[in-house]
């Protein structure tokens, strides 16, 4: 079942032609990767899935972004209501100057939850979900600026899910990392697929054959060629795809 798809999807800011005719589907609970050379429109389309191109000046689109079929471009959206079900982790760990606790309950909290029994049960609930826990659990009143990049950015991730999205988009949530980071936010990811939609814009085709089961590849604001992974990186069908796999480009 597919949780998102985008039909003819065009997007321009000002007079640059940025994604021309984006068609494809991302199924439900399971990994898909985006991948291709910079400026190829990767982090526009990922962003064009949450509404954030709304907020650059002279965006402009054209074609669908449907969300369990539903029109998320429609008038009667709630655009806040549609961030809330695809959530987001950018490619530096950006947690708010507050602590660890307040980092995940803000959400809840604007979101009108103010029971606080409910509010440190979710926290803690978010925490365990991003691995971070039992890092924090004797420290939650810290500040959130004093963790580690890699505890960071699972902290974002633990921020994320306290709301109970239905969508994660990532964009590049691994390349400020160590190796180390890296490997525990992939394993956190193949644990959250379980539960959630997760699309993942990543520069390193390793982490992409690693963590995701289909993997779209942009060249120029279009899709050249989407399949399952293991094709893609195995027996791609589309010489463009090959020449960029095999680093030839990009
Ligand atoms: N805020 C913006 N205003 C104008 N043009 C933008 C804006 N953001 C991105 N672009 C342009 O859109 C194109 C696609 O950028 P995008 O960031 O989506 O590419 P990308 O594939 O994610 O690249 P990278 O891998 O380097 O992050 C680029 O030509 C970029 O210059």
């Amino acid at each position: 079942m597919n949780r998102i798809e985008s039909k003819n999807l065009q997007v321009y800011f000002g007079d640059n032609h940025i994604l021309k005719g984006i068609t494809t589907e991302i199924p439900k609970n399971t990994v898909t990767a985006l991948i291709g050379p910079s400026g190829c429109g990767k982090s526009t389309f990922l962003r064009t899935l949450n509404r954030m191109n709304d907020l650059i000046p002279n965006f402009k689109k054209e074609g669908e972004v449907l969300l369990d079929g539903d029109d998320i471009y429609s008038p009667r959206l709630d655009v806040a209501d549609l961030r809330k079900k695809v959530g987001m982790v950018f490619q530096k760990p950006n947690p708010f100057p507050k602590s660890i606790f307040e980092n995940v309950a803000y959400g809840l909290k604007i979101h009108g939850h103010d029971d606080k029994e409910f509010i440190a049960q979710k926290v803690e609930e978010s925490l365990k979900s991003a691995a971070l826990w039992n890092e924090v659990e004797d420290k939650l009143d810290n500040s959130a600026l004093g963790l580690s990049g890699g505890q960071q950015q699972r902290l974002c991730i633990a921020r994320t899910i306290a709301t109970n999205p239905e969508v994660i988009l990532m964009d590049e949530p691994c390349s400020a990392l160590d190796p180390i980071s890296t490997t525990k936010i992939e394993d956190l990811i193949q644990k959250l697929k379980k539960e959630y939609t997760i699309i993942i814009v990543t520069h390193n085709m390793q982490q992409a054959t690693r963590v995701s089961k289909y993997t779209s590849f942009f060249l120029h604001g279009e899709i050249v060629e989407s399949n399952f992974t293991d094709k893609i990186f195995v027996e791609p069908k589309e010489q463009k795809t090959e020449d960029y796999i095999t680093g030839r480009f990009g």
